[in-house]
């Protein structure tokens, strides 16, 4: 299966959450740190989140700094990278920000059980691709994706779509910054919740960054293949 490189960039708590019970966007990182996701944004070919992170945050996903839109279009790409979501049933809002702000692709990753009325409608604003009967096969959208051009594939998240595709052996590597803040709750959702792994299948990685930023520590991951 040929399927783009794929790393995960997130902003946690010292306690490994990416969010509050509220499940509202929070500031855990600083401009700093923005300024580097924007980066990564800008240097990648797309941009891909869950349907509860559009729910709960509604993100733009778009590259924030001038310079970086005036480079992608100079070397002859779109200003902001294909912006891509997960959502089995095309539950996205049609006014979502992801549709209104900036310019460039869209693409939603629904399941057959998605209402063809609904897709119609999302057609006049993003690129449909359908994977998976009732829940999004994410292997097979990986492999739709590279089809379209996608090589580098950066996933923001969240919780819930971090599990599906590090469980799914899916991630090449994994970014995290940890900031100086603790969050708790058994509700807040973690860097990755999902099932869970049990002993044996627990996922191993090698680190190979680490560097302290801001307030904060950020840390830089390979995926070990799992045996
Ligand atoms: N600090 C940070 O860096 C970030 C924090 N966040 C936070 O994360 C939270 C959102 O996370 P969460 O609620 O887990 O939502 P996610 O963004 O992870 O979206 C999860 C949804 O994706 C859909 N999905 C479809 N197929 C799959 C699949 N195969 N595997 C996994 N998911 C699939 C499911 O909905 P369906 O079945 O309907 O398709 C699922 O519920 C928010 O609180 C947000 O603020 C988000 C991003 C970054
Ligand atoms: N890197 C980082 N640090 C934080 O403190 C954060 N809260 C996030 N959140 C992510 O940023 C997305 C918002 O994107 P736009 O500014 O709307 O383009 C949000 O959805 C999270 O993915 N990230």
């Amino acid at each position: 299966m040929e399927r783009p490189f794929v790393f995960i960039n997130s902003a946690m708590s010292a306690d490994g959450k990416i969010s509050t019970k509220e499940r509202k966007q929070v500031k855990i990182s600083g401009s700093f740190d923005f300024d580097r996701v924007d980066a990564l944004r800008a240097g990648s070919d797309a941009v891909m989140v869950g349907i509860g992170t559009v729910i709960a945050d509604d993100p733009s996903l778009t590259v924030k700094s001038e310079k970086r839109q005036i480079e992608r279009k100079q070397a002859g790409l779109e200003e902001n990278p294909v912006r891509v979501v997960v959502d089995s049933n095309a539950k996205i809002p049609l006014d979502a920000d992801i549709f209104k702000k900036g310019e460039g692709r869209r693409i939603v990753i629904v399941s057959g059980s998605a209402s063809s009325e609904k897709l119609r409608q999302l057609e006049d604003v993003a690129t449909i691709i359908i994977a998976g009967e009732d829940k999004v096969d994410l292997a097979a959208a990986m492999e739709e994706l590279r089809k379209t051009g996608i090589n580098r594939l950066m996933v923001e998240g969240g919780a819930t779509l971090n599990w599906g595709m590090l469980s799914n052996g899916l991630v090449d590597e994994v970014y995290t910054f940890i900031g100086n803040l603790i969050i708790g709750g058994n509700t807040s959702p973690t860097f990755v919740d999902g099932e869970g792994f049990t002993e044996k299948e627990i996922m191993r990685l090698d680190l190979f960054e680490a560097e302290g930023m801001e307030e904060g520590i950020l840390l830089k991951w390979k995926v070990l293949p799992c045996y």
